[in-house]
């Protein structure tokens, strides 16, 4: 697999069309009538999340900071799926009110939140403090906000909260020491919420997905986003030989987690081709 400088993928990138929406009948969709809010949702993974989401019966809100991106795929989910399946809102996981006014205003339309996934993410070495925001005080913030609408114990129905990570979540990445600290957050905060919501009754389910490396924008321009750490670039085509994951074996992840309801506390790892949970040593005294 080749690697190529942000510039020039960028202008590979074509918009791939959706998948086609009418795979399944009514009765064999997973999520009929259960309500989804996807952050990061505009391009990459999130946009294959929404997809899925969507093939399987749910509506969903895509909230991204990449307006022109998110009203684009907006458009062309409503040929697909109708105006009324999606939400689109212009929002950063880095803001407290936008998230708040997103949540608001998908339950104000659609009745509720079953279906979290908080997977907005960024890779910027150079950009520590704001990788930090984005990757690990905003999944926090998304979770806390959403538990005011999700949890049994504050009038909601409970669901699933599904956090993207990362292997870097369960392993470290040597050149991007800060994006591992952010993933491996995540999992912590993950699992710690997994205990929690058993131990309190929010009839909330939590788990990661920790993919390796996966073919999208965040993968392709992380060239010029290691910082001080540029001179490790090569390690990136030593992983990639071992293979690149695409989208969409991501979003099946995505879907695993969310209709299994025993999982929880649970962190999958997605390579290319194959898949496994992650076994945690207990510490016991
Ligand atoms: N691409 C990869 O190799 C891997 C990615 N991941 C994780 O998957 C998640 C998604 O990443 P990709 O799809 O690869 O990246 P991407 O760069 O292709 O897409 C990220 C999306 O998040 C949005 N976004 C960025 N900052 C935001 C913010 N502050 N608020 C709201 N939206 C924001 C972007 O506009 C974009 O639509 C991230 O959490 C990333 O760390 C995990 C493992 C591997
Ligand atoms: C040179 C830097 C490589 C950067 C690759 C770009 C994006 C990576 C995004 C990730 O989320 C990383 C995913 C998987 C790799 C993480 C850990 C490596 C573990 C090494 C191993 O066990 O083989």
């Amino acid at each position: 697999m080749s690697l190529q400088p942000c510039t020039i993928m960028q202008k590979c990138i074509s918009y791939s069309a959706p998948r086609v929406a009418v795979r399944f009948k009514e009765s064999e969709m997973a999520l009929n009538g259960k309500i989804a809010v996807v952050t990061g949702a505009a391009l990459g993974i999130g946009k294959a999340m929404t997809e899925i989401l969507l093939q399987q019966g749910a509506k969903v809100a895509l909230l991204d900071l990449n307006e022109t991106a998110g009203e684009s795929l907006k458009e062309a989910l409503d040929k697909l799926y109708g105006q009324q399946r999606t939400l689109f809102f212009h929002c950063s996981v880095e803001s407290e009110e936008q998230i708040k006014a997103a949540f608001q205003k998908t339950v104000e339309a659609f009745g509720g939140i079953d279906i979290l996934c908080n997977n907005a993410g960024i890779l910027n070495e150079a950009e520590w403090e704001k990788t930090i925001s984005i990757n690990l005080v905003g999944v926090i913030r998304g979770t806390y906000l959403a538990l005011e609408h999700m949890s049994k114990l504050s009038g909601g129905r409970g669901g699933v909260i599904v956090n993207t990570a990362s292997m870097a979540g369960l392993n470290p990445l040597p050149s991007c020491p800060v994006y591992t600290a952010t993933k491996h957050g995540v999992v912590g905060f993950t699992r710690a919420m997994a205990a929690a919501s058993t131990a309190s009754g929010y009839g909330i389910r939590f788990n990661t997905l920790c993919p390796f490396l996966v073919q999208t924008d965040l993968f392709s321009c992380m060239w010029d986003r290691l910082g001080q750490f540029s001179h490790m670039a090569g390690e990136a085509k030593k992983h990639a030989d071992k293979g690149v994951l695409n989208v969409s074996e991501v979003a099946d992840g995505l879907l695993e987690l969310v209709t299994d309801e025993t999982k929880n506390g649970e962190a999958l790892i997605l390579y290319s081709n194959k898949k496994k949970y992650m076994t945690f040593s207990v510490l016991t005294q």
